[in-house]
């Protein structure tokens, strides 16, 4: 039986501000970095021992993520980064306090740009390069839908997380709130109406236990 930790990231200067964040590269606040701590000791609670821990590309996973394996004891195993795992990219919202945006375009675009699985968030005019993505010969994208973001995600579950899970290694992922939805809902199965409703929290831990075929046995949630 194997177990996979899935974790988004403790709060951000821009989840404090409330700014649409994206693929900006921002760092965790204070309270960010203690949820971190917080997560790692609940996380060692368990005797969890991870084979990986998989981040994406931008510091308030990785931060979060070291923070985590140095409270479990558990810095010395190898840490895979990958933009595949970063936030769904917000586009031109990106910057934007979301409380005015869903002042000025009403709750209902404001929560289907938000939380509904095919909404494209309105598109940057240019998309200036980035030398992270342009070494990874990633052109970053001027916004994305959430199944956009399922669809870059997906591949590396299947070539870097799910084999290491059928091995029977136990994996951490330390990611985003979109990129977790998009998991969520591929592992459980639900449907694109059904994801609307999902919401993952900073710095809360959910743990998933495997059976040998990849079918989940259980799900917890740590507080
Ligand atoms: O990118 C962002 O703004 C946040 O990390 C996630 O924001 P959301 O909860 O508005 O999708």
């Amino acid at each position: 039986m194997s177990k996979l930790v899935i974790m988004r990231h403790g709060e951000s200067v821009a989840n404090h501000t409330n700014t649409f964040t994206g693929w900006s590269d921002v760092p965790l606040t204070k309270k960010g970095a203690e949820e971190a701590i917080k997560a790692g000791k609940r996380l060692k609670e368990t005797g969890i021992q991870f084979s990986d821990v998989h981040t994406s590309v931008l510091k308030r996973a990785i931060v979060t993520a070291e923070i985590v394996l140095d409270v479990i004891d558990q810095d010395f195993i190898p840490e895979h980064k990958s933009w595949r795992l970063n936030e769904r990219h917000y586009g031109a919202l990106r910057g934007q306090n979301k409380e005015e945006v869903r002042k000025r375009v009403g709750d209902t675009q404001f929560m289907k740009w938000r939380r509904s699985f095919y909404a494209v968030p309105p598109k940057l005019d240019e998309v200036p390069p980035v030398r992270k993505y342009r070494r990874l010969g990633v052109v970053e994208p001027p916004a994305e839908s959430l199944k956009m973001a399922y669809d870059r995600m997906i591949p590396y579950w299947q070539d870097e997380i799910a084999p290491r899970l059928l091995d029977g290694k136990n994996q951490l992922i330390v990611a985003h709130g979109s990129t977790l939805r998009a998991l969520i809902k591929y592992l459980e199965n639900i449907s694109d109406k059904g994801i609307d409703g999902v919401e993952v929290k900073n710095g809360r831990p959910i743990i998933y236990t495997f059976d040998p075929d990849l079918d989940i046995l259980d799900k917890t949630y740590l507080k």
